[in-house]
């Protein structure tokens, strides 16, 4: 299976972020992707929270990554939206899975919010308007078991484990907008040791550069192997990367170093 890692760069304007993230869905297909993953917020991430572009599941955002996924018959794990919310106040945080016809395979919604005060560099409470998730998801990918997060779950590596023992994964997902000030030493060392100790695929796309207001994104997407090692990268700014899965070789690493299967806790 060939997964595709697409980095954008959303603003607040829905419209032109949907057809940027059409236009490289469309690259990725045409480089030969099966399974093409958008970032986080891929709908809007602009100066207001998200209630404003709130929707069902089954509303023009998730139509659109429906129809896209159908035109070109690939599966989309399409980032994560602003879902309409458990009240007026909050929304969902929530990643759609749409297969080769266009039909919604499962959905996810982040359960770790990200709530941080880092003075002078990072100032966000994303609780005050999102409601977290309470429900890890693997979905089956044509064979490929696919757990799902989103962004900040990446540091809660108990639930990494339980998509990966429980859930069966091969292939761990990460929509992101992982900021600039802890992207740079903290993003690619999260991504490859969640790899590592659950031997596990790790796939990752991020949004990138700068979002009103004053939010700097790190970009830096990339899928990982069960080994740790980076398999492709997207440079800085908008574009694609694509990595073949090989499930052979997750089968022999888990093998030769079986430390899944050594857990005694
Ligand atoms: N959108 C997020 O969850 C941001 C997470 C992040 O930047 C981090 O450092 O963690």
């Amino acid at each position: 299976m060939r997964v595709a890692v697409c980095q954008l760069n959303s603003r607040d304007d829905r419209k032109a972020n949907l057809v940027a993230a059409e236009a490289l869905i469309d690259r990725a297909v045409d480089a030969g992707a099966d399974l093409v993953l958008l970032p986080e917020y891929v709908d809007y991430l602009g100066p207001a929270a998200g209630m404003p572009v709130a929707e069902p599941a089954d509303g023009e955002v998730g139509r659109f990554f429906a129809d896209v996924a159908a035109r070109r018959g690939v599966w989309v794990i399409a980032g994560s939206f602003h879902e309409a919310g458990p009240d007026p106040g909050h929304t969902w945080n929530t990643t759609l899975v749409f297969d080769r016809s266009g039909t919604l395979a499962a959905s996810y919604r982040k359960i770790h919010l990200y709530d941080v005060e880092i003075p002078g560099r990072v100032s966000y409470r994303e609780s005050a308007t999102v409601a977290p998730g309470d429900r890890p998801v693997v979905v089956d990918v044509e064979g490929v078991r696919v757990g799902l997060t989103i962004c900040y779950d990446l540091r809660f590596p108990e639930l990494y484990r339980q998509l990966a023992s429980e859930g069966g994964a091969h292939l761990l997902v990460v929509p992101a907008a992982f900021m600039m000030h802890t992207g740079r030493d903290h993003w690619e060392v999260l991504l490859r040791a969640r790899a590592i100790e659950n031997q596990c695929f790790v796939a990752a796309a991020g949004q990138t550069g700068d979002h009103e207001p004053a939010r700097t994104c790190y970009g830096r997407s990339m899928v990982v192997d069960p080994w740790g090692s980076v398999l492709s990268q997207v440079p800085d700014g908008p574009g694609f990367a694509v990595a073949d899965l090989d499930l052979a070789r997750l089968e022999r690493i888990r093998a030769e170093l079986p430390s899944l299967a050594n857990r005694r806790m």
